[in-house]
């Protein structure tokens, strides 16, 4: 697959103020040429704004963009060549999924065989060669999106910059499409810097995830890194459920699957509470125990469906085990 053999961007303390309110603040973070690096964040924490900058659609108030090594601070959107995947960046309606794909190739005024031939390769890339000559209103919506993908990827830019592009599909068509991208990824081996809110999508898709809070950098590191290591409540609590519990010197992350639930007495060992289990709910592969104990808020246990050996009931009491590794010492309190 042809691809730019550039694509690393170093951002360095880039800040956004809208009048006088900061919208990203002092951000430095290096992408690596091919990676997959995901902006997670809640509404507002400036993922886009942070996003608009990169692509050159928004002025940079302080700080620099450099990609490759070079500054592309002053450099118009155009001239970036960056290829974009928006929710609002829409397919133009009345052209065929070929012309959709070819556009930009031909505001480039390629050559027709050489346009044509990446559109196939485009197509294939894709899973859509059937549907070259359907207009975009004729194809589903998770169609829709991989021919947005494949128009975006076929000037072979060094970059590609996606916010939220799933954000319109149904929960079962996003993973089925999350999966499609991702793989696609894979063979383009393009830099996708890409926007979400929902954390299931940055885990299973990306190389890295960059959790923003508030316009800044809570944290950064593999999904691995992140869901075993969380040094903030904010990022434990974004990032994957947990519990917070305060032990003599601090407070503890600890999530629900890594927590142990049994009988009264029957806890092999390392047991490390005991409740009253208040509620449970079923969700098929697993479920979850909301547990009541003395002078602490309610612990949550998530327990595989066809481990919960016990038959536990709700008013039992229980104890709670975990190994000491599994609670992690947090930075705050
Ligand atoms: N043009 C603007 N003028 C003033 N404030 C703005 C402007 N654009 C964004 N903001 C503010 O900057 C903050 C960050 O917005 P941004 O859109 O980057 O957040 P986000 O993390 O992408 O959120 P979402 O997930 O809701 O899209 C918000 O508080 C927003 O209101």
């Amino acid at each position: 697959m042809t691809q730019a053999a550039s694509g690393g961007l170093t951002l360095q303390g880039l800040t956004k103020r809208f009048g006088s309110f900061t919208a990203v603040e002092n951000v430095d973070l290096d992408i690596q040429r091919g990676e997959f690096l995901t902006l997670l964040g809640p509404s507002g924490s400036g993922k886009t704004t942070l996003l608009m900058m990169i692509a050159g659609f928004l002025d940079i108030t302080e700080g620099d963009i450099l990609l490759d090594g070079g500054s592309i601070r002053t450099l118009p959107a155009e001239k970036r060549n960056f290829g974009m995947v928006f929710q609002g960046y829409a397919l133009f309606p009345h052209m065929t999924v070929r012309q959709n794909i070819g556009y930009a190739l031909d505001v480039r005024k390629r050559p027709r065989a050489e346009i044509e031939a990446r559109v196939d390769e485009m197509l294939d890339l894709v899973q859509l060669t059937e549907f070259g000559h359907r207009k975009p209103g004729q194809l589903s919506g998770g169609q829709q999106q991989r021919v947005a993908l494949a128009r975006a990827l076929a000037f072979a830019p060094p970059v590609l910059l996606l916010d939220e592009p799933l954000g319109a599909l149904d929960k079962k068509l996003r993973v089925e499409v999350q999966d499609q991208l991702k793989d696609i990824h894979r063979r383009v081996g393009t830099t996708f810097v890409y926007v979400t809110h929902d954390q299931e999508e940055a885990l299973s898709m990306s190389d890295r995830i960059v959790i923003m809070q508030q316009g800044r950098i809570e944290q950064v590191g593999t999904p691995n890194e992140l869901y075993e290591h969380p040094r903030t409540r904010f990022a434990a609590g974004f990032l994957g459920k947990s519990n917070f519990l305060s032990m003599g010197d601090g407070a503890y992350a600890l999530r629900p699957e890594k927590i142990d639930i049994a009988p009264t007495g029957q806890l092999d060992s390392h047991k490390q509470l005991s409740g009253t289990i208040r509620s449970i709910t079923y969700f098929g592969a697993m479920q979850k125990f909301m547990v009541t104990v003395e002078n602490r808020d309610d612990i949550e246990v998530d327990v595989d469906s066809w481990r919960n050996r016990h038959a536990l009931s709700v008013g039992q009491s229980v104890d709670l085990g975990w190994v000491d590794t599994a609670a992690v010492k947090l930075e705050d309190t």
